[in-house]
């Protein structure tokens, strides 16, 4: 797999992360997977973006796992499963925790590992018609790329239990109303509606929006109490930027706030 079969643009404040093997189905192969932890990192060290699109070239977002790499590895099958899953055990957690907003656009399907990386998203978008399976048990496999954590916390422990365990295929309406995805659209529409969701995020509060995505990963693993305490230091943090006052004065003026990201 070419170095192409992720890309990588860069538009101002704004990133495009696009799965380019189209032919693949976007397999998240091997390969692919180290490329795109690369593509993830450098997004990450980029001090410019304040929003991040990532989207799948062709019929579908992703099929998740690469089946005919998996068959060709043979007896290495299981040497190739732990090259993969240690990069994707660094990979899931540093795109989930990127510190501005990534939205996610999905088509077609979106399957196994495939559906674990649309999940580690913010703003999850799809194309009416978009199929979304688990997968992972079909083939004989418990679940990877974060699906274990972030599924039950997007539907709820059963419905993402019946959707593991079962192998339902959901649709793109079912989605919907489980939360699985904030918007439905046309397929015709889907590109213009994403990057118009990225650019509205790129000209947002990125603090603030950074500081809100650390406390809702902290508060799935913490009580109230602490959950305060980080409120509180988000707050802090987040009075002294140059958008908090912004946003106050414009508030008072009755005008739009420009954002900044300081
Ligand atoms: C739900 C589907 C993704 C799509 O269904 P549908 O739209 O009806 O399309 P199909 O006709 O089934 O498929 C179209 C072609 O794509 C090929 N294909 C589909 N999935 C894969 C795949 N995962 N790897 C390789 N190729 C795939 C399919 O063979 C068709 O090819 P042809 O056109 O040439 O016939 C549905 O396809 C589906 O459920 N696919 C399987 C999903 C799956 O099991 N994914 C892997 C789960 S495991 C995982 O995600 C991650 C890992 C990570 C690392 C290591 C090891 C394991 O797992």
């Amino acid at each position: 797999m070419s170095e192409n079969s992720v890309i990588l643009e860069k538009h101002g404040a704004v990133a495009t992360i696009t799965l380019n093997a189209p032919q693949k189905k976007n397999a998240l192969s091997t390969s692919v997977v180290n490329v795109l932890a690369g593509v993830i990192a450098d997004v990450e060290r980029d001090g410019s973006i304040r929003a991040l699109l990532l989207r799948g070239e062709g019929r579908m977002f992703s099929c998740g796992g690469d089946i005919d790499e998996m068959a060709a590895a043979g007896e290495a099958l299981s040497t190739l499963v732990d090259d993969e899953l240690r990069v994707v055990e660094r990979m899931i957690p540093q795109f989930a925790s990127l510190p501005f907003p990534v939205v996610c656009a999905v088509q077609g399907a979106v399957a196994g590992g495939g559906l674990g990386l649309a999940l580690a998203s913010d703003y999850l978008i799809a194309a009416s018609g978009t199929k979304f399976v688990a997968a992972h048990t079909g083939l004989g496999y418990a679940g990877d790329f974060g699906i274990s954590w972030l599924l039950p916390r997007a539907v709820g422990g059963r419905r993402a239990r019946d959707m593991i365990l079962t192998n339902r295929v959901v649709g793109s309406d079912e989605a919907l109303a489980w939360g699985l995805v904030e918007k439905v659209v046309p397929g015709e529409s889907l590109l213009d509606e994403a990057q118009r969701m990225t650019v509205q995020f790129s000209t947002g509060p990125t603090h603030g929006y950074a500081g809100a995505k650390r406390l809702q990963l902290a508060a799935f693993e913490s009580g109230l109490v602490t959950s305060l305490r980080l409120e509180a230091a988000e707050m802090n943090r987040a009075s002294k930027t140059t958008d908090s006052l912004e946003a106050v004065h414009a508030f008072v003026a009755k005008r739009v706030p420009q954002f900044t990201g300081r």
